[in-house]
C-alpha cells in the first residue's frame, strides 16, 4: 500500500508536485499516467526516499520508506535505467544486490527464472538489449520479494512481446496480493497493463479512477440519432433531463439524457425511421487527452488542429 497526504514538491520556482493525495492499493495494478513533466518520477522518487517533500507525506506500507529496517523486501523499485556494470553478468549483478541486503542466493536464482533471464544471466550485461536491461531492472526490484513494487515507465520502448510479458508479470505480481504502480505517459500502454489509474498534470491529480470509468465519463451519454423527421423526433424524445441539439436542415440529432435503447423503442412507438442510432465512444487515448489537455507543456500542430476538426 501507497498512501500520500498532500504530497507536495518544489524546485525552486517549479512546483514539480502540487498537494497529491492518492492511495495505490494491493491486489490491482494502478497505472501512474500524466504527460511529460507531470510529476511522476517525482512522486516515484520520494516514495523511495530519494527525493525529500516539500510538504506532505508518503508512506510505504504504513511507514515512510526511510523508516522500513528492510526496506528492499518493502518495496522494489524500477527507476530510470540503473547504473550496471557493463562487464559484470546479470547473474554477478544481482548476487552483488543481494549479498548486500541479506538476501540468499537461491532466490537470485528466483528472479533470473521469473524475468526469463537464464539463458542470458552468465552474459555481460552491457551486451543486454532494452528489453533485457528491463528484465534485469525488475528482476532487481523483486530481489527482495517486496510487497510493493513501482516501476517507473517499464515498458518504454518495448516491443509488443515485451509489453505483453510485462503485463502478465505484473497481473500475476498483482493476483499475488502485492501493490503494483507503474508510470507511463502513454495511455495505450497503460490500458494494457493498468486496472486503475492515477492521473496526473502539472502535479495535480486530475483523475483517480478505473480504466472502465475513465471512458464511461468521457462518453457521456451522448447518443446520435438520424431520421428523415428530426423535428418530430425532437417532440417525441423531449422531457425532463433530456437534452437535443441538432443543426438546422440536418437529419442528425446529437440526444443526451435517454440511452439508444429508449430513442429506439420512442421513434418506434411514434412510427418514426431512424437511419443512425450510435452512442458516443471515446477510445481512452482521447479521455486521456481530454484530460490533460491543460497540462500538456507542448502542443504538436497536428493534435491542435485535430481538436478544431472535431
Ligand atoms: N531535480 C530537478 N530540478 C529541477 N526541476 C526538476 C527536477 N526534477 C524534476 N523537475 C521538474 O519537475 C517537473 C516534473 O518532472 P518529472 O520528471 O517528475 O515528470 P514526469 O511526469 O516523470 O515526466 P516524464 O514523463 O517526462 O518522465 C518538470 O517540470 C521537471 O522539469
Amino acid at each position: 500500500m501507497i498512501e500520500a497526504h498532500q504530497l507536495t514538491k518544489r524546485y525552486g520556482e517549479t512546483t514539480a508536485v502540487d498537494r497529491l493525495d492518492f492511495t495505490v492499493k494491493p491486489g490491482t495494478v494502478t497505472g501512474f499516467l500524466g504527460p511529460n513533466g507531470a510529476g511522476k518520477s517525482t512522486t516515484m522518487r520520494m516514495i523511495i526516499g530519494l527525493d525529500a517533500p516539500t510538504s506532505g507525506t508518503v508512506t510505504v506500507n504504513g511507514r515512510p520508506y526511510a523508516e522500513h529496517t528492510a526496506p528492499l523486501q518493502e518495496v522494489g523499485a524500477l527507476l530510470e535505467a540503473k547504473s550496471i556494470h557493463p562487464g559484470r553478468s546479470a547473474f554477478d549483478h544481482l548476487m552483488a544486490q543481494a549479498y548486500t541486503h541479506g538476501i540468499p542466493r537461491r532466490r537470485v536464482e528466483e528472479v533470473i527464472e521469473l524475468t526469463g533471464l537464464q539463458s542470458v544471466a552468465k552474459k555481460r550485461a552491457g551486451a543486454f538489449s532494452l528489453g533485457m536491461g528491463q528484465r534485469l531492472g525488475i528482476a532487481a526490484a523483486l530481489l527482495g520479494d517486496p510487497a510493493t513494487l513501482m516501476l517507473d515507465e517499464p515498458v518504454n520502448g518495448l516491443d509488443p512481446e515485451g509489453v505483453l510479458w510485462i503485463r502478465n508479470l505484473l497481473t500475476s505480481l498483482a493476483d499475488d496480493g502485492r501493490t503494483v504502480f507503474v508510470s507511463s505517459h502513454l495511455m495505450s500502454e497503460m490500458a494494457l497493463v493498468a486496472d486503475h489509474l492515477i492521473i496526473v498534470g502539472r502535479g495535480r491529480l486530475l483523475a483517480d479512477t478505473t480504466v472502465e470509468e475513465l471512458v464511461r465519463q468521457a462518453n457521456g451519454d451522448s447518443v446520435t440519432v438520424a431520421t428523415n423527421d428530426p423535428a418530430r423526433l425532437r417532440e417525441v424524445l423531449a422531457g425532463p433531463g433530456v437534452e437535443i441539439i441538432g443543426r438546422a436542415g440536418s437529419e442528425e440529432l446529437q440526444v443526451s439524457g435517454l440511452t439508444t435503447r429508449a430513442i429506439g423503442l420512442k421513434a418506434a412507438e411514434a412510427g418514426i425511421a431512424l437511419f443512425e442510432l450510435t452512442a458516443k465512444t471515446v477510445s481512452l487515448e482521447e479521455a486521456f487527452m481530454d484530460l490533460t489537455r491543460d497540462s500538456v507543456e507542448y502542443h504538436g500542430s497536428t493534435e491542435v488542429s485535430g481538436r478544431a476538426a472535431a
